[in-house]
């Protein structure tokens, strides 16, 4: 039989994807989405060395970029903390980057993947 295209794909990938879904759902505003533009950001890539977003981590997903979890969290905390970087305390980018590593490292913790475990063994 054939194996559709989600079940060949590697366990880390469809793990990572899983994680990946359920930390772009606590972004609504979609604010991580996309690489951030220096036209809505002056000076965003003089500031930000290395930029990062989700549909970014979702390629690197794809291109089986991620050997190991805690690559891909690295790049999620260089996400947020990019945007707690440039956007000054207070601003609508700052308070959703905090919000949000908040909210996905709380996601994150072994507690909450140990049920997943074989995979990351
Ligand atoms: C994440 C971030 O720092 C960000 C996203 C955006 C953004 C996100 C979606 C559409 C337009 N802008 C943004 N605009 C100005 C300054 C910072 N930002």
């Amino acid at each position: 039989c054939v194996l559709k295209a989600s079940q060949k794909r590697r366990p880390l990938s469809r793990l990572l994807e899983q994680l990946l879904r359920n930390l772009e759902k606590r972004d609504p505003n979609q604010f991580f989405a996309w690489p951030v533009n220096d036209n809505f950001a002056p000076g965003y890539s003089t500031i930000i060395r290395r930029p990062m977003d989700f549909s970014t981590i979702k390629q690197k997903i794809d291109d089986n970029e991620y050997k190991s979890l805690n690559c891909f969290i690295s790049d999620f905390k260089l996400m947020c903390n990019n945007a707690m970087k440039y956007n000054k305390p207070g601003t609508v980018y700052h308070k959703a980057a905090k919000r949000l590593l908040h909210i996905g490292l709380r996601q994150l913790t072994p507690q909450k993947l140990r049920p997943l475990g074989a995979i990351l063994t």
